[in-house]
């Protein structure tokens, strides 16, 4: 998604939640400058996604069982969404690394736990590429881990989600979850899986909760734009 199709979408999140457009942009500006000084120009290397299978996993806490269970299905079925790209969100990471390392982690870095930012910086240092999120409440993360990610073998990323300035990529969505899916949709995934997302989880916060009801809204549209456009529907994971 460009930016002018995800304005309107920006800017109702910006009232809804009452943030601040400068903020974001403010920590927009500040990841995309230590990027291209510390990595480069940023480069899309995601054509790995396009004709895939993409497995994508939030941080319910479902999460585990149900990886579980699509590995023990795919294993007794090996046509059973085969060969999949693991895409993590944020906390996700921490869980999927039980199983295996993610191929792609989506992070604000702000997650629950201390150790979900140093998981996530660990997978990027063994290869994983990362697409670290800039926006105006993460700047104390943003300069808190930085400079833990050393150029290495894993390719970086930066994300925004305001009008983004030059180095730095917005491809839609709001909560790391439903950034994934946009990224899967953008870059041309086949079929697109869910596992460890759970809009009615009655454990979390209600500034949570409300995230997670942007966070559904958001995934519908892009299912909606692919079923119109004759691509597979996004599928939720059931055990
Ligand atoms: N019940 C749930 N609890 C937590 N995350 C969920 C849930 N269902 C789906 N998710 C998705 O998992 C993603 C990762 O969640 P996690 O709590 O690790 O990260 P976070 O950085 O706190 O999330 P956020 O994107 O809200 O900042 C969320 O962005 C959300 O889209
Ligand atoms: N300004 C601001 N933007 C966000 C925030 C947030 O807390 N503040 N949280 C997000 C995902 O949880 C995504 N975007």
């Amino acid at each position: 998604m460009n930016f002018e199709e995800w304005a309107p979408y920006y800017e109702k999140i910006l009232t809804e939640f009452g943030f601040s457009k400068e903020r974001d942009e403010m920590s927009a500006t500040y990841l995309s400058a230590y990027s291209l000084q510390n990595f480069g120009p940023a480069l899309l290397n995601l054509d790995q996604i396009r004709g895939r299978n993409v497995l994508i996993c939030g941080n319910a806490p479902a999460l585990e069982s149900e990886l579980l269970s699509f590995f023990s299905k795919s294993e007794n079925n090996p046509d059973f969404f085969s060969s999949p790209i693991f895409i993590a969100a944020d906390g996700a990471a921490s869980v999927l690394m039980q199983f295996r390392q993610p191929d792609i982690i989506v992070t604000d870095l702000d997650g629950k736990r201390e150790r979900d930012a140093e998981n996530e910086i660990s997978c990027f240092a063994s290869g994983a590429t990362i697409l670290v999120h800039a926006h105006g409440d993460n700047r104390d993360k943003l300069e808190k881990y930085l400079p833990q990610f050393k150029k290495g073998t894993g390719f970086f990323i930066p994300t925004c989600q305001c009008r983004p300035p030059r180095n730095i990529y917005n491809f839609g969505g709001f909560t790391d979850g439903d950034r994934c899916i946009f990224l899967a949709d953008a870059f041309g995934a086949r079929n697109i899986l869910l596992l460890g997302f759970d809009f009615n989880d009655q454990q979390v916060t209600d500034f949570k909760k409300k995230k997670l009801g942007c966070a559904k809204k958001l995934i519908q549209k892009v299912n909606q734009k692919r079923i119109n456009r004759g691509d597979s529907e996004i599928l939720f994971f059931k055990k």
